[in-house]
């Protein structure tokens, strides 16, 4: 039987490996929505990504006569909606794993119910469905190394194809891109222009490039800030641009792709961990940390924001973060670790910032990404472990092109000496212990 089915698209702006999408065509007519919400706006570096990423997928439905109707109500309000005025029997979609987005929809399947309208959520934005990979007796892994293994007997699954003749609902449309307003108001992110071009097909060229040069040497090369030893791809992952499984089920196709691949699981792990524990982002695993004690500099923190703390490695990663709005992973770690430890500051703020300030920004990623550094996770680096941020630069930026490259070789004397600020952060650590 014919169904006329609504497509709300959220974390998949695409239209290659689409689950939602595809058996919405197998059923008949579709139309499609993507709704904005307020948290999406504090994170106003990926909102830019978002503008053009929703402009590419606009231009690519309506070359299949689809119309990507946009709105900023809530999806419980305008959803049934849209079902009534153009008799649609179903909508479907592809699952989201953050906090906020969890919640939206666990109240947009009651209000479906209650309205007996059907629904569909398709496994979405991970590599394998959340019952799966799970320890023998359904408990969640808490350990990455074990979920690896995990994962490495399983097979992702092949991306789905989209079947070529397209049947449409017409509708009218809601808000224009302009009117959602997402380009944040102040006008930093325009240098983001040179650096990146977000949506679906410049996603899967990067990805292409990388996997055909340089994935076999990323396990050399992925430390090097000054190299193009990772695939920059994290954006493109962020808002669906880019299918994970896609890439998982391409990259491991390739040669020498492990080292890569683990990182891809790493990012499922950031997903498991998010919803085991939905105050992933602003409260610490351990929960020993709730006495630890943080000091409160907001100079401090502004330094170390604008990349003036003196430390050549962390002040190149924190402009090069405000530059492009993305920043090397081993620059995160040492830049995560001198605000932590180094300066005694929350890594809650450090995560705010980056919330603020990263295209890829991603509440999964982030969130194990700043508990990791700070020793507050579960399966985390140690607290007492501190980065030295001179060691650091001489083993991973020894011809000091990075930071030339984003510092200009500005001339900065240190806000703290590392050996004190060594001793104050242990001194900290010790002081919760007891
Ligand atoms: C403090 C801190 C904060 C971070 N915040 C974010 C964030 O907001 N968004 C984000 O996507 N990543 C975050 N990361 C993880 C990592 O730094 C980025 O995923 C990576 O730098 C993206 O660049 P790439 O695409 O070239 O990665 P590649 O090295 O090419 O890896 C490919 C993909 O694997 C995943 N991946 C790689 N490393 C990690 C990792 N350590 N944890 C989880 N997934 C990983 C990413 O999706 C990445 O795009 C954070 C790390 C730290 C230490």
């Amino acid at each position: 039987m014919t169904k006329r089915t609504l497509v709300w698209f959220r974390r998949d702006l695409r239209l290659h490996d689409h689950l939602a999408l595809a058996k919405a065509l197998e059923q008949g007519p579709v139309a499609a929505i993507f709704t904005v919400s307020d948290d999406m706006r504090k994170r106003e570096a990926s909102c830019w990504w978002l503008h053009h990423s929703l402009f590419s997928l606009q231009k690519a439905l309506h070359e299949q006569g689809v119309t990507l109707l946009l709105s900023d109500e809530n999806p419980t309000s305008v959803l049934p909606k849209l079902v009534k005025t153009y008799l649609i029997n179903q909508v479907v979609w592809n699952d989201s794993y953050t906090t906020d987005e969890r919640k939206e929809e666990v109240a947009l399947k009651k209000v479906l119910e209650e309205a007996g309208i059907s629904y569909e959520a398709c496994y979405g934005d991970v590599l394998f469905p959340q019952h799966e990979l799970t320890k023998d007796n359904g408990d969640p892994y808490s350990i990455f190394t074990p979920f690896y293994k995990r994962s490495q007997k399983e097979t992702v699954k092949r991306p789905v194809a989209l079947q070529e003749d397209w049947q449409s609902i017409q509708v009218d449309a809601l808000k224009s891109l302009d009117e959602l307003k997402l380009l944040p108001e102040r006008d930093w992110y325009k240098k983001f222009e040179a650096y990146w071009t977000p949506g679906e097909q410049a996603g899967i060229e990067q990805f292409k490039q990388f996997a055909d040069d340089d994935i076999a040497d990323y396990k050399k090369m992925r430390d090097f800030p000054d190299a193009d030893g990772t695939s920059r791809i994290s954006p493109y992952l962020t808002w669906g641009n880019l299918s994970v499984r896609a890439v998982y089920y391409a990259a491991s196709r390739r040669e020498h792709a492990e080292p890569y691949l683990r990182q891809l699981v790493w990012r499922e792990f950031a997903r498991r961990q998010l919803m085991q524990h939905p105050t992933l982002e602003t409260k610490p695993l351990r929960t020993e940390f709730n006495e630890f004690p943080w000091r409160d500099s907001q100079s401090d923190f502004d330094k170390w924001k604008r990349g003036e703390t003196g430390y050549p490695l962390v002040d190149a990663g924190m402009k090069q973060l405000w530059e492009t709005g993305w920043m090397h992973n081993r620059v995160r770690m040492v830049a995560a670790s001198f605000l932590t430890k180094h300066l005694l500051l929350p890594w809650q703020w450090g995560a705010d910032w980056f919330k603020e300030t990263l295209v890829d920004y991603d509440e999964a990623n982030n969130a194990m990404g700043w508990q990791w550094v700070a020793g507050t996770g579960i399966d985390s680096a140690p607290y007492f472990r501190i980065f030295n941020p001179e060691t650091q630069l001489e083993k991973f930026d020894s011809n000091g092109e990075y930071v030339h490259e984003f510092t200009k070789d500005q001339d900065v004397a240190p806000i703290v000496d590392h050996k004190e600020a060594r001793a104050r952060a242990l001194a900290a650590y010790e002081r919760i212990k007891k």
